[in-house]
């Protein structure tokens, strides 16, 4: 039987099986490519592959890449689907262990950003609060959690990367960015910033204390270079230009396939980096938001702008300019309605 066949029944494709299952409770399968590679069905939308003993892995290193942990964020999985479907056609082969995953496929068929709660703040162990107990995507981000345990245990000694693809609510004044999560005492490395550019991602931001993110868990926990990358607008399956994807779609490529990272090139050779100064939470019923809805991320802000109020306090820029990102009102009490942040500095690689 062919290998796909074994892994997505007569769906055309990873994605197809993916959609149509996702209220299965599926069962583990495991196959191997007609080049040895094989490729487990760990569960539905989750794909661990494992290159043949013996092949080179030239940059000593485990990847995972995972995307629609908000079910209408679609572009970066189609991105995904387009390279498993390549590599199940035989057309390129496998360097390195990579666990590739689906976050919220029910989500994805329901194309909402999430359906009980917000999956992308459950990380960290927060799937395990009383408030979460049953839900559906407390149980999934406790399945990832562990997974991505397992497989950094599998590939001890090699360099592990996750990076945690998204799109944005909102346009954005510096349409594709990556998030990198705070862990005490790093920095991020030359090498991750040569690929967020070979990526077509200019612009970083650096967190400023760790959270329950999926990055955020696999940074802490895994200690692996993990970025939440931000690569457009949210768009309904089928409805994404993926032509503004093709950046991400090569570098990932690229290192799925074991090679160098190629020299950087004008217009990607610089990262703008920035810095997150204040995150805005919703406090409660005299919260007030003072930031318009329909405003773009990194729309800045003057000194002095007052950015929210609430029974106790307020909010207002310092004495330098600072911009806006992922503003949302529409979060529950305790969760994040935006981050406030200022320009560090700008990396040139060599
Ligand atoms: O556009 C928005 O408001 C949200 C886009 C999105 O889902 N962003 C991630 C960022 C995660 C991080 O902070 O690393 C999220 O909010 O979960
Ligand atoms: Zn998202």
């Amino acid at each position: 039987m062919k290998a796909t066949n074994l892994l997505f029944d007569t769906h055309p494709d990873w994605l197809t099986h993916t959609l149509a299952n996702a209220s299965s409770n599926l069962p583990e399968v495991s196959t191997c490519l007609p080049d040895g590679t094989r490729v487990s069905r760990r569960a539905n939308g989750v794909l661990w592959l494992q290159p043949p003993a013996g092949r080179e892995n030239p940059n000593r290193e485990a990847l995972i890449v995972s995307a629609g942990v908000h079910g209408n964020e679609t572009a970066p999985i189609e991105v995904l689907n387009g390279l498993m479907s390549e590599l199940f056609e035989g057309r390129w082969a496998l360097a390195c262990p990579l666990l590739l995953i689906l976050g919220n496929p029910p989500a994805m068929v329901a194309g909402e950003r999430f359906l009980d709660v917000n999956m992308n703040r459950l990380f960290n162990g927060a799937h395990g609060k009383s408030e979460y107990a049953g839900l559906p995507e407390a149980a999934r981000a406790a399945f990832l959690e562990g997974l991505c345990r397992e497989f950094a245990l599998a590939g001890q000694g090699l360099a592990l990367s996750h990076y945690d693809l998204h799109t944005a609510i909102r346009p954005s004044k510096r349409e594709k960015f990556a998030l990198y999560p705070f862990v005490a005492g790093r920095s991020v490395p030359a090498g991750q910033c040569a690929f967020l550019l070979e990526a077509e991602v200019q612009t970083l931001l650096l967190q400023h204390r760790a959270s329950t993110v999926f990055s955020s868990f696999t940074a802490s926990e895994l200690q692996a270079e993990s970025f939440t990358v931000e690569l457009g607008k949210v768009q309904p399956f089928g409805k994404n230009d993926l032509a503004r994807f093709q950046g991400v779609e090569r570098a990932l490529r690229r290192r799925f396939l074991g090679e160098s990272t190629p020299p950087v090139r004008a217009p990607f050779d610089e990262l703008t980096v920035f810095e997150v100064v204040h995150e805005v939470i919703n406090s409660g019923p005299e919260f007030e938001f003072h930031v318009p809805d329909d405003v773009a991320n990194f729309t800045e802000y003057a000194p002095g702008s007052i950015i929210w109020t609430d029974r106790n306090g307020r909010y207002q820029v310092g004495s330098v300019p600072e911009a806006v990102v992922f503003p949302n009102r529409a979060v529950p009490v305790g969760q994040r309605v935006g981050l406030m942040i200022r320009k560090k500095t700008v990396i040139r690689p060599e």
